[in-house]
């Protein structure tokens, strides 16, 4: 890429392929900046182009609607309009002259030429600004919520029909704002001499409300510190860091991960063991190459084995009762990572809830065969929905009376049923479903 490439380029390049082309952000985002030569603040620019603008799609689109005229043939066109349009309703600090200025630059750059592309983008910008932002009547609060937070409307009723009108817009509102950058310490390390390091790196870091070990740092960017690369923390939502400790560890045990990588959960349970080890299974072998790397950035490889396999047949691999301890963090719709993942609200829909839940129900069944008894198994999701969450604990139940739903208190939080929930509204963290079984003795 030359070097003549600015912010805006690089925002409007990736956005193209993410919107038109149907690529992920992030790999193309980092491959974007990768090859330029952007400057920290210019990286930090093109980066929050692309997320805000792919977070307020539905919002953009529905500004952009009724100002668009004419068929816009060339690729580069929309992906142009939204970033513009993202900029000149949430950026209070770039002046709309400013943005006009440099859309019409991007249009005579990314257009063909002889293109009357930048004539375009001049009217519906300019009509943009002198009508300001619109919203639907409030009649209808699903289309109304939609369009204002920009989430699907199926999701919206979905939420409406499970939590009500008010505490959905809550939670909507509250997935909106910026995720916080939680970091989890490890507990091989001296908490206080990291927070001081912190402190003295001006992270400013604070306690968590949810998580005993987790710390919210004033701003991003701890993933090149010492404290980082030598394993002293790593970043976690305080949420995922309460799953391993719903367990009560001995220390000595065998313990299975069963959808390990990237390996967050995996080095957590190896800080507990002192003989014990963690076998970490995940289907995709490629992935277990991070959870690898992770146990040996935080100091416990020496108690994690990796094995590629799919855990709907890990009793195919492992021994009847063989297993201590058994944590199933299942793949799920990810409905709880909204805030942090603002692609999930397009690409989910209904009907991957009831097949992820399949998926779930057949790991949960063939892992409960090789737990021993009085065995703890923990079932995890990072999704708010019920199928994927209290459904799937019913039916396992249903299918296992072996198992039974065994109460848990943290040091923040507890639940007297052995499920926890948490919304993403209420803590500000990522949503997350926590179950504990015991297989009876
Ligand atoms: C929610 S993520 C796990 C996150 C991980 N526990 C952590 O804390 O870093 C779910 C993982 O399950 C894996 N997976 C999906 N289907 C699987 C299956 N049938 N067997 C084993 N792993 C599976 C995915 O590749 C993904 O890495």
């Amino acid at each position: 890429m030359s070097k003549t490439k600015t912010a805006r380029s690089i925002a409007l390049e990736t956005l193209i392929r993410v919107l038109q082309d149907g690529s992920y952000s992030n790999i193309s985002l980092n491959n974007n900046l990768r090859h330029s030569n952007l400057s920290v603040a210019d990286q930090n620019l093109a980066t929050r182009l692309v997320y805000g603008t792919i977070q307020y799609r539905i919002y953009l689109d529905y500004q952009l609607h009724d100002l668009i005229k004419t068929k816009l043939s060339e690729k580069y066109l929309k992906p142009l309009l939204l970033m513009s349009a993202y900029q000149i309703l949430f950026l209070d600090k770039v002046p709309n002259r400013a943005v006009l200025d440099e859309a019409n630059k991007l249009a005579k750059q990314f257009g063909r030429h002889h293109s009357s592309g930048f004539r375009i983008v001049n009217g519906i910008l300019r009509s943009l600004t002198r009508r300001g932002p619109i919203l639907p009547d409030k009649s209808n609060p699903v289309k109304y919520l939609s369009i204002k937070e920009s989430i699907p409307e199926w999701l919206v009723k979905y939420f409406i029909d499970n939590w009500g009108e008010k505490r959905t817009e809550n939670i909507l509102n509250s997935i909106n704002k910026p995720a916080k950058n939680s970091v989890r310490l490890s507990s091989l390390s001296r908490f206080q001499d990291t927070l001081s390091q912190l402190r003295k790196l001006g992270y400013d870091p604070k306690e968590s409300g949810l998580s005993s070990h987790d710390s919210i740092l004033a701003h991003g960017g701890v993933a090149e510190t010492s404290l980082f690369k030598e394993g002293k923390l790593t970043i976690q939502d305080e949420a995922a860091s309460l799953v391993v400790d719903a367990f009560d560890f001995s220390g000595d045990e065998q313990v299975l991960d069963a959808c390990s990588a990237p390996g967050g959960k995996t080095v957590q349970i190896a800080e507990h063991l002192t003989t014990g080890e963690v076998t970490a299974l995940d289907i995709h072998e490629k992935k277990l190459r991070l959870v690898r790397q992770n146990a040996k950035r935080m100091g416990v490889a020496d108690h994690v084995k990796t094995v590629a396999i799919d855990a709907r047949k890990a009793n195919e691999y492992f021994s009847d009762k063989q297993f201590a301890k058994i944590l199933v963090d299942a793949p799920c719709s990810g409905l709880g990572l909204l805030r942090r993942k603002p692609e999930i609200r397009y690409t989910k829909n209904k009907n991957d809830l009831l097949s992820l839940q399949k998926i779930q129900l057949a790991i949960l069944d063939n892992v409960s065969r090789i737990l021993e008894k009085n065995g703890e198994l923990v079932y995890s999701t990072c999704t708010i929905s019920h199928e994927e969450d209290e459904d799937v604990v019913k039916q396992f139940l249903k299918h296992h009376p072996d198992f039974e739903l065994v109460p848990f208190q943290l040091e923040k939080i507890g639940t007297k049923t052995g499920m926890l929930k948490i919304l993403p509204d209420s803590y500000g963290s990522d949503g997350f479903f926590i179950a504990k079984f015991r297989l009876r003795g």
